[in-house]
């Protein structure tokens, strides 16, 4: 059976202030949402609820068309994997050993991993095109590397689902596209992912949807041609792009 997450009238205060409001967002395995909302909308907020890190105050997240409130830790883990940014690890672990973290849910903590373990993180480290950098250490990766090492990771967890926090901050313009692509591969490989972005133009080129959150709410969700408009984009930050920057042409 397919995958789905979805905040179902998802609601969130913090300190008496209302962060989320009633937000409705399904993600089910073949997508590529791209989450676009002003700073401080709430993305991160979102992306803690839907991953069961924390709970709404209102509404709620389901898994799998279950609620996901109580369901087991493991469980969850083997559905929906967390892609965090791409932060220096405070340890010079292998990137191989990053990668195999993720088979944690799956395996238990206790014992070395075993030859299907060691088997299936060479198999994903391959797929993403990053095998040679197996044994290199994770701090001395680009930052580009090291979000490849982290989908890696989630890859290895095996769940269908991915939930990534701006997977694209700090990358070069090269490694964004290539990134992109990657994602754009792993969602027609079956995989969902929901992914926040400050981009809208990346938003526009490579989603299947694209989800706008203002004022605590999904104010659209659909196919970025309908959704990334110059309406949408000076709802959303306060500016109005002349209609020829927004088709993203570049000179050939
Ligand atoms: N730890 C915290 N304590 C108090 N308020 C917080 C905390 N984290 C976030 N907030 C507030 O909650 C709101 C939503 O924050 P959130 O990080 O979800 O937004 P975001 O859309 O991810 O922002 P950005 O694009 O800037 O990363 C903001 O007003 C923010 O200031």
């Amino acid at each position: 059976m397919a995958d789905t997450l979805a905040g179902c009238g998802v609601c969130y205060r913090r300190q008496g202030r209302s962060v989320l409001n009633g937000v409705d967002l399904k993600l089910c395995q073949g997508d590529l949402v791209s989450l676009l909302g002003a700073n401080g909308a709430g993305k991160t907020t979102l992306l803690r609820l839907l991953l069961g890190f924390e709970a709404p105050h209102g509404g709620e997240v389901r898994l799998n068309g279950a609620a996901m409130a109580g369901q087991n830790r493991r469980r969850i883990a083997r559905a929906v994997a967390y892609v965090p940014q791409a932060h220096a690890a405070p340890f010079p672990y292998r990137v191989d050993e990053v990668v195999a973290l993720g088979r944690l849910p799956r395996s238990g903590l206790f014992g070395p991993p075993s030859q299907h373990d060691r088997a299936l993180v060479a198999a994903t480290l391959e797929r993403l095109g990053i095998a040679h950098l197996a044994t290199r250490p994770y701090t001395a990766l680009s930052g580009g590397e090291r979000q490849l090492a982290l989908i890696a990771r989630a890859l290895a967890q095996e769940a269908r689902l991915l939930i990534m926090d701006e997977p694209l901050s700090g990358l070069d313009y090269g490694n964004q596209i290539r990134l992109l692509d990657q994602l754009g591969r792993l969602a027609a490989d079956g995989f969902g992912i929901l992914m926040t972005t400050h981009h809208p133009d990346h938003a526009a080129n490579c989603s299947t949807r694209v989800a706008v959150l203002i004022d605590g709410r999904i104010e659209r969700d659909g196919p970025p041609a309908e959704v990334v408009t110059i309406d949408t984009i000076h709802r959303l930050y306060g500016v109005r792009v002349p209609q020829d920057r927004l088709r993203f042409r570049l000179a050939p």
